[in-house]
């Protein structure tokens, strides 16, 4: 599982310089989600020996020193039970301050790796500034500039070293891993209980290796299924629901793992930013998407109701045109029995082995049918397509110029190979590439 590395600290000691500062320049979430404004703070860190995922818990609303201190130990109490490493940062322009010092000795009292990071050192004139922050008692102050740099390799190499071992890639075999992921209280629970009550659990739940964790193998139509669990976000109460996005941490680490991702949204409620972001994340990470919406015994209807609801959310959910949509109600068991048939469709889909002449005569027949504009006078020239990866399915167009293929163009041919093939909910890349001929 994806180890969470989050950075605490005051206000103002440059928590956000250090997030983008790890983060490099590749960010690896896609951050122009259509619908979601807010900022980010968290990301997958890619660059390093091991992939950890990174929280920046500022952004805390301007308040009295007071409410200051009780949002930091609130920041904290979460880092402590989400987090694999802490990185607490304290301003050296500053200087210590009792905040510091009441953070310090609440994030010690539990046995979460704490890397202590004195920032805004940049240069010599203020290594001065760290002696101070000794007086904390703590074995080990990083000096660092996040502005400038200074440090964060020393920093990346302590954190190398505190991150957990990678496990051994996950359960081999062709199961499908199948997430159910959204805010709290939504019904997950509810289904889960409901699905695996209809379908045969092979065995008891495993235990994973992280206390949250606990995964349960079962069987529907004769195929192998992990439901992966998310467990961790329960358990929260009050205080997640104060900072959402440490449900949201549970959600895409359910998410790297799964293959199927059903993100269930609320019917009563509606579609919130929330969802927006996680669906987001499935997305850009290639995981075939299915919307549920629960608790539909919840809205008054009539003939019109599902589908304008469909309409709604079709468009906010515009990222992703061909997740299939389920209405149902785990309370009452209404259509809770198709989730595992759509479910297993969209398996098939998205484990799908397209031949290569199959995929060639779609190319053929597509650009006889429809040519393509001429790009820089000259007519684009396909030459083949084939499959070049799965999971989901990814198919590699050479063309004269890949950059000469319109964008209109591009969803032409994915449409094409899509009925061709019979792709109807999984997502599929077609990616082109030059060749001379
Ligand atoms: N001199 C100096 N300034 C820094 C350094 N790192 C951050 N700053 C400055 O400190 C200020 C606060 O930085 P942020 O990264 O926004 O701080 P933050 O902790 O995320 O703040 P909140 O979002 O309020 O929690 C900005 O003006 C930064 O330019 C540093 O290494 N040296
Ligand atoms: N009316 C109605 N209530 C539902 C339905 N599904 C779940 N609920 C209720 O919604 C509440 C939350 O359900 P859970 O299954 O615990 O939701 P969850 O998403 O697992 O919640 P967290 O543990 O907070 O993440 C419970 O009171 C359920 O009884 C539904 O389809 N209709």
């Amino acid at each position: 599982m994806l180890p969470v590395v989050a950075i605490v600290g005051r206000p103002n000691v440059g928590k956000s310089t250090l997030f983008n500062r790890l983060l490099g320049k590749r960010k690896a979430i896609v951050e122009d989600i259509p619908g979601v404004t807010r900022d980010r703070n968290y990301a997958r860190v890619d660059r390093f020996g091991r992939p950890f995922l990174l929280v920046d818990t500022g952004g805390f609303e301007p308040a009295s020193e007071d409410r200051l201190l009780a949002q930091m130990r609130e920041q904290s109490q979460l880092a402590i039970e989400e987090a694999d490493i802490i990185l607490l940062v304290l301003d050296g322009k500053e200087g210590l301050t009792p905040s510091d010092v009441e953070v310090v000795e609440l994030l010690r009292r539990h046995d979460k790796p704490l890397l202590c990071l004195v920032n805004k050192i940049d240069g010599p004139r203020d290594e001065a500034n760290t002696a101070e922050f000794y007086a904390l008692g703590l074995d080990e102050i990083l000096p660092l500039s996040a502005a400038h740099g200074h440090g964060v390799s020393d920093l990346i190499v302590r954190l190398e070293e505190l991150l957990p071992p990678v496990r051994e890639r996950e359960r081999a075999g062709d199961e499908t891993r199948l997430a159910i992921i959204g805010r709290p209280n939504v019904g997950k629970s509810s289904l889960v209980n409901r699905i695996l009550g209809y379908e045969r659990v092979v065995a008891n739940p495993i235990a994973g290796t992280t206390r949250d964790s606990v995964d349960t193998p079962f069987t529907y139509n004769h195929r192998s299924y992990l439901m992966i669990d998310t467990a961790g976000i329960r358990r929260k109460g009050r205080v997640s629901q104060k900072l959402e996005k440490f449900s949201v941490i549970q959600a895409l680490k359910a998410m790297e793992r799964a293959h199927v991702v059903l993100v269930v949204i609320d019917a009563a409620e509606g579609v919130t930013d929330q969802d927006l972001t996680v669906a987001g994340y499935a997305e850009e990470k290639g995981r075939a998407v299915m919307l549920v919406v629960n608790k539909w015994d919840l809205v008054e209807k009539d003939h019109t109701t599902m589908g304008s609801y469909v309409k709604d959310l079709r468009a906010r959910f515009k990222f992703l045109p061909h997740a299939p949509v389920l209405f149902v109600s785990a309370l009452t068991g209404q259509r809770v029995a198709k989730i595992m048939a759509e479910v297993e469709k969209l398996a098939d889909e998205f484990n799908r082995r397209l031949p290569t002449s199959a995929l060639n005569k779609v190319l053929r027949e597509a650009v006889e049918a429809h040519q393509p504009s001429m790009f820089r006078g000259k007519r684009l020239k396909f030459f083949y397509a084939t499959q070049t990866a799965v999971r989901p399915p990814t198919i590699t167009v050479f063309v004269s110029r890949a950059d000469g293929v319109h964008f209109s163009y591009q969803r032409y041919l994915a449409n094409r190979f899509r009925e061709a093939l019979g792709l109807t909910g999984s997502p599929l890349r077609v990616r082109y590439q030059s060749r001379e001929h």
